[in-house]
Order: C-alpha cells, then structure tokens, then sequence
C-alpha cells in the first residue's frame, strides 16, 4: 500500500451480518482484491507431516471461520490494525500433500513470492513441519531471525522415523542451516514428557532459552513479555505459535494435546507485551478442528493472529510515518 491509500478493511458487519459470504480472516478482502499489502494472511492446508492425529490441514479454514467474530478496533493495543495497513487474505498455498520434500519447497517458494512484495507475512498451518520453509524464505529476506516459539514441544527433535521435515523438527532443521539469530531463541510453553533428558541437552546447545508452561504461571505474563523483548530487542522476529502451546482445556483441537498448558488469555497477554518489536512475519499452526469442540481452539487462533497482525501493521504504519 503507498502512503496516500487507505487501506480496504474488513466487510462492516453492522450491514452484512458476519455469518454471511464465504470467509476470508477477519472479514478482509482478498489478496487479489486489492493487489498488494502490507500484511498477507495465507493458509497452509498441509498435516503429512505430523506423528500423532491428523486434521490441521483443515486449520486454517476453521480459523478463517472463527475470525468471522473479530472488530476492527484492539483496545488491548490500543490499534485498528486493518486500517493502518492493509492487511488481505491471500488464499492457500497449494501443496501436495503425498510428498513432504515438494510441500516444503512450493511453500518456500511461494512464501518467496508473497515476501517479494513487500509483505509481512501471518500463515495459519497447517502442521507444524510448514514453519521451516517460512523461515528459509524470510531468512532469505531479512537474515538469521530472533524465533519466538510457543509450543508444548521442543519441535527440535533430529528425525521421526528416519524423516527429516516432520512437525517435530522444523527448528533442529533452522538451526542447522544458520538461518536463526542463535542469540534470540526461545520456546514458550513448553511442557510435557520428552524422549529423554538429552532432548534439553540437545536444544540448549542449539541456542534456544526455555520458559515452560508452569515458568509463565509462576512468574506472571508481563514479566515473561518483558524478559523475551530484552532478548530479542529490535532484531528481526519470526513468531511461531503452535496452538497446543495452551492446554487442551483452551485448545483442544489439536494433535498432540499435553495437559498442564498456559490459557488462551496468558498467551494473548505475552503477545501484547511484545507490541514494539520488529516482528516480520509469524504463524499459527496444529489447529485440527476435527477434535475441536464450540470452535473452542479456532477461536483462540483468531485471536492469536490477530494480535500479530496488530503488532505488524503497528509496526509498519510507524515506519510509514518515521
Ligand atoms: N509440533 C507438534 N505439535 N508436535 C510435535 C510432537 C512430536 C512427537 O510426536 O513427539
Ligand atoms: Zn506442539
Ligand atoms: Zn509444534
């Protein structure tokens, strides 16, 4: 979007009633409808690469569907983020789902596509094996990365069954290729029985920081926020939510549920307090509506996504006015 445009915001659902027409995320208009933005919401129908129950390549859509609720206004960040950028729904990246190695590559690439543009990118998963590619394209774009991932799960194992690209191990994958800023990595969330206790050997020595589900109980959101944004300071940041990082009481549409989770406000609460950073792009994936109940977790997501588009469209109509 150039300076003098205003931004096409969602449809005005005190004229069309929010559960009418086809969803987009948010009410929004389409990519193709507006040409470019400043932020483009994309799906990523893709779960073949997941070790327990499948159905997040339904998430996306069922997130689009629970968005259908949001207003424009974010009195928690005190922002309308649709109008200080535009912000489109970009449709589904296609991917095939039989074969893992050429999913991965038609998402970098058209991750490389939507980025060649100009725009930030929130994809909705999806399983969790998707943030790899994004990564490689935004590394591609801004270098090394600071990641944020909120997850139950380490998601830094080496292989499952021999396979390299697998919802468990996106981020060995990162590392290993230097596209992570080592000195800004940090898992929030996590919780749950490992493999063994050379699981935390392994990701401590990869650079990751650890603040577990019962860290962000005991020490409070805020403080936790607070902590994250002095370690990521103004790098570039990639935020990676999986949706199971909220106990299955909040979230239990997912895969690989583990008890003991943070709530769906304490995660919103983190994500407001990492307001000023310079985030580039994130996801929010493992939403798998089959086990969902009440649109419990496709809630939670939409709300999710939409307090890190608040936070991009923040972020770029500061730069705009800089
Ligand atoms: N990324 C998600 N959601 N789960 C990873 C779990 C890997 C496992 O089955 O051990
Ligand atoms: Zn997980
Ligand atoms: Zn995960």
């Amino acid at each position: 979007m150039s300076s003098n445009e205003t931004p096409r915001g969602p449809v005005d659902s005190s004229r069309v009633p929010r559960y009418a027409g086809p969803a987009t995320f948010a009410r929004l208009p389409r990519l193709d409808e507006v040409g470019t933005a400043d932020v483009a919401v994309v799906g990523v129908p893709f779960d073949s690469g997941v070790s327990y129950r499948p159905g997040a390549r339904f998430g996306g859509n069922a997130i689009r569907e629970a968005s259908r609720l949001l207003r424009p206004y974010n009195p928690a960040q005190d922002a309308s983020p649709f109008a200080l950028a535009q912000v489109a729904d970009g449709g589904d990246i296609a991917v095939n789902p039989f074969d893992i190695h050429e999913a991965v590559d038609t998402i970098e690439a058209a991750a490389d596509d939507l980025l060649g543009t100009g725009a930030r990118l929130m994809t909705l998963g999806g399983d969790h094996t998707i943030a790899l590619p994004l990564l490689r394209s935004v590394a591609k774009k801004h270098g090394p990365v600071a990641l944020l991932h909120f997850d139950a799960h380490l998601d830094t194992w080496d292989t499952y069954f021999g396979a390299e690209y697998t919802h468990g191990t996106p981020f060995r994958r990162a590392v290993e290729e230097g596209i992570l800023d080592t000195e800004a990595l940090s898992h929030v969330g996590t919780r749950g029985p490992l493999y063994g206790k050379q699981d935390l050997t392994d990701d401590e020595k990869m650079g990751f920081g650890i603040v577990t589900s019962a860290d962000v109980y005991r020490r409070g959101a805020d403080e936790v926020a607070d902590q994250l944004r002095q370690r990521i300071g103004d790098r570039p940041l990639y935020i990676s939510i999986d949706i199971d990082c909220l106990d299955p009481a909040h979230a239990p549409g997912t895969g690989t549920p583990e008890a003991g989770g943070m709530s769906s406000r304490e995660l919103l609460e983190i994500l407001r307090g990492l307001a000023s950073c310079n985030l580039v792009s994130a996801d929010v994936v493992e939403v798998a509506p089959a086990y969902d109940h009440a649109e419990i977790t496709s809630v939670a997501a939409s709300h999710t996504a939409y307090e890190l588009t608040t936070i991009m469209a923040r972020r770029i109509a500061a730069a705009r006015t800089a």
